[in-house]
């Protein structure tokens, strides 16, 4: 159905008023579309693979235009989809090849020839889809059964302990338990910390890990090293980001001695300079130790105790190391020790998909390694077994921009294809609507939740499509939820702001908002003890403190003048004037000026998408129980729902995984390529844009059958520009 009432007028959905969809949604909310037919209450749906229409609410009875919903939804199926900016066909730029010759033995000659390779170092580079994990099972097997290979002998090392669980579970059919058991298999992380404690139990204890960053700040403060800092640093997040400085030094094997002879290229790297040897000495003193200490330790050791080093040489005979691409140099140079005398190395990987530089990852060691080991062997996997040829043709299109890379011939299995879109939304709240009502539509139509994935580079972006699953009551899990939204600093002042104006009692609220009413927390009791005194509300008791400066005095008017006029406003107008008329925009702007530049745009963007969620409510009491039950929801968890559920992850957690469904959030500038790259290359350096394209290939090549990809207009109340890679891979 095209049409629906409202307030009493027609709308006729053409694709010449699309841009109102947003607008009829919030009409739609309030529930003011009506049948034209029988006057029930209507609601529209505007997915991104079908046009737009409207179609009857659940609870209404049955009416005659129900038969032309399905005509007209039909009709749109078997007609060409317009090309306008509703939404366009997603064509790759460069088409690939079909393979020829399809033949249903479980492994391609290519791959068949990898598992057959056993001995001397061997660099299988396989594209994505390829099947490494599918070769890496049958090399391992063929290693055991067919060669008689001890299993015990054999190390299999995977990027994460999902991979080496997977690993087992299929090798379960193929080997005894006792074979099963013998494997060395896990993250670099488990097999080197085993190692350690079973040649060093007396040093390393389990207990005296620092599992997370906080702990690490912990002991910064406790250990008093930080008195020693010249120029010191305190604020929380400058330490965090020295912290992961840091680790990406250790991961690469940079000691402090080291740094001290070599030039830094950031005001940030000198702070990480300056913590370095601090932080190690704080460890020291208290026998703690993080991750990286894993993985030098392990080195140290076997460079430094030839007993233990050869032990470990005699037993382990054959080596496979997944992933390869993200290999750090620490962990690359320990696994050399590991495998001489006599090399059986397999190392295997996609140069394309390395994604973790920010953690000492570098894919020059798989560009190298044939340098490395001379005598390798390389045998390049290029027939993609997963996606559909133009989802390989858009990764191949666009990976190809990279220059640091080995050229491939990326070949699709698949004979048949689909369809895959760019959809142009208003801005994120109406792109996540748009992939709900598909993921609605999907669903209505047979398709498992589980295989569709919703995708972002940063955790920003997901606020919206999680609060539209919710809202949907579509199961999904959202996987490695930070800070939730609703609890970050900023988001708490404007919310703060809102709830005083309804309740100028909130206690909670308004120890939350002090600081931007330059008010110290220390004055809390005094505050209390006038509202008691006074007997007026805590927030009236402000204007009455003894001591308070003019500008003081001035603030505190206006923000009681704010409280005054507020309930009058929907949220989202209440917002507006907190932001403008109580200055509390030029507060979070001066509050973060210290910080970097990429934080302090983040703290305004968090208020910006607070006014983006606010839109959709007509009373502040109802936008204020929608936070509350958002928040009661990141508290019980919606992640740990059994049932088949959509996944909502970052792009770099969706690394290895397969989804017959992708939908990728904000293909716009500054969020893929990341603000950050785009800085890079601005001064000139390209290998931090090069590894956004990875991630976006990464990316695209999680879809088996189908890709959307949201192209926002706004995000986060700025006009966007076009992502760069979308021209890269896309014939448009
Ligand atoms: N020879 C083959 N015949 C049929 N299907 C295959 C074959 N090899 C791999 N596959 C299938 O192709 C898909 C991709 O394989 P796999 O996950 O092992 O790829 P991958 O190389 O690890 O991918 P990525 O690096 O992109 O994560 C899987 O569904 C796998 O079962």
């Amino acid at each position: 159905m095209k049409t629906a009432l409202l307030h009493t007028k027609q709308i006729q959905l053409t694709a010449d008023n699309y841009d109102q969809i947003a607008y009829w949604r919030h009409m739609d909310r309030q529930g003011k579309l009506l049948c034209p037919h029988c006057s029930q209450p209507v609601t529209i749906v505007a997915g991104i693979s079908t046009e737009p229409h409207f179609v009857h609410r659940k609870e209404a009875a049955a009416c005659e235009a129900d038969e032309t919903i399905a005509l007209a939804l039909a009709e749109v199926a078997a007609a060409q989809v317009a090309n306008h900016d509703y939404r366009k066909r997603l064509v790759p730029r460069k088409m690939i090849q079909q393979l020829a010759h399809k033949s249903e033995e479980p492994l391609h000659p290519e791959q068949e020839r990898a598992v057959h390779s056993t001995e001397g170092p061997l660099l299988i580079l396989a594209g994505a889809g390829s099947g490494k994990t599918r070769v890496m099972t049958a090399r391992a097997a063929h290693l055991i059964q067919e060669k008689g290979v001890d299993s015990r002998s054999l190390m299999m090392v995977t990027f994460t302990t999902k991979a080496a669980e997977e690993m087992k579970h299929r090798l379960r059919g193929q080997l005894s338990p006792a074979q099963l058991n013998g494997l060395i298999t896990g993250t670099f992380h488990s097999i080197f910390f085993k190692i350690l404690l079973h040649e060093r139990p007396g040093e390393w204890d389990p207990q005296r890990l620092l599992k997370q960053d906080w702990l690490k700040l912990k002991l910064l403060r406790e250990s008093g090293v930080l008195a020693q800092m010249d120029p010191p640093v305190t604020s929380e997040a400058e330490l965090s980001q020295a912290l992961s400085i840091i680790s990406r030094w250790k991961n690469e094997y940079l000691l402090p001695e080291h740094l001290s002879i070599r030039p830094l290229d950031t005001a940030e790297e000198q702070s990480a300079l300056a913590l370095y040897p601090l932080y190690e000495e704080a460890k020291q003193r208290g026998r703690w130790f993080d991750f990286d200490d894993m993985l030098i330790g392990c080195y140290q050791l076997l460079r430094t105790d030839e007993t233990v080093r050869n032990r470990y040489q005699s037993r382990i005979r054959y080596l496979m190391i997944d992933e390869f691409q993200d290999i750090n140099r620490v962990q690359y140079e320990t696994v050399k020790l590991f495998a001489a005398p006599e090399n059986n190395l397999c190392v295997i990987g996609d140069d394309d998909q390395s994604i973790y530089a920010f953690r000492g990852s570098n894919p020059q060691y798989i560009l190298g390694f044939s340098n490395d080991f001379p005598t390798a062997q390389t045998i390049t996997l290029e027939v993609n077994y997963r996606s559909r040829p133009s989802i390989v043709g858009l990764g191949y299109s666009l990976i190809g921009n990279n220059q640091a890379r080995h050229a491939k011939k990326l070949k699709s299995f698949h004979g048949e294809d689909g369809e895959n879109y760019l959809f142009y939304p208003d801005d994120e709240e109406e792109q996540a609507s748009r992939i709900v009502d598909e993921i609605t539509h999907q669903l209505a139509h047979g398709a498992s939740a589980d295989q569709m994935a919703i995708l972002f580079r940063t955790h920003e972006s997901a606020r919206p499509v999680v609060e539209r699953l919710w809202e949907a009551k579509i199961p999904f899990a959202f996987t490695g939820e930070e800070e939730p939204f609703y609890r970050k600093q900023a988001v708490r002042w404007g919310l703060g702001y809102l709830r005083l104006a309804k309740n100028p009692d909130d206690a909670d609220a308004l120890r939350d908002v002090l600081p931007t009413l330059y008010i110290a927390q220390s004055q809390w009791n005094a505050i209390r003890s006038q509202a008691i005194l006074d007997d007026v509300p805590l927030a009236h008791v402000l204007p009455r403190l003894p001591g308070l400066k003019s500008f003081q005095k001035t603030q505190l008017k206006a923000f009681l003048a704010i409280l005054d006029e507020v309930p009058k406003l929907t949220p989202a107008q209440a917002l507006e004037f907190i932001y403008e008329d109580g200055k509390l925009r030029d507060y979070v702007k001066k509050k973060n000026k210290e910080r970097p530049e990429q934080e302090s745009q983040a703290a305004t963007d968090d208020l910006q998408q607070l006014y983006g969620a606010a839109k959709r409510h007509e009373t502040i009491d109802s936008f204020l129980h929608f936070v509350t039950q958002q928040l009661n929801r990141d508290r019980s968890g919606a992640r740990q729902n059994a049932e088949p559920s959509v996944q909502v992850m970052s792009i770099h957690r969706a690394k290895g995984l397969e989804f017959d469904t992708v939908f990728l959030l904000d293909l716009v500038e500054g969020s893929l390529p990341h603000e950050y790259a785009l800085d890079e290359l601005r001064r000139g350096k390209r290998d931090a844009i090069e590894e956004e394209r990875r991630l976006m290939y990464v990316a695209i090549t999680r879809a088996r059958h189908q890709l959307f990809v949201g192209i926002p207009q706004e995000r986060f109340g700025r006009k966007t520009r076009v992502s760069r890679f979308i021209k890269e891979m896309a014939g448009l």
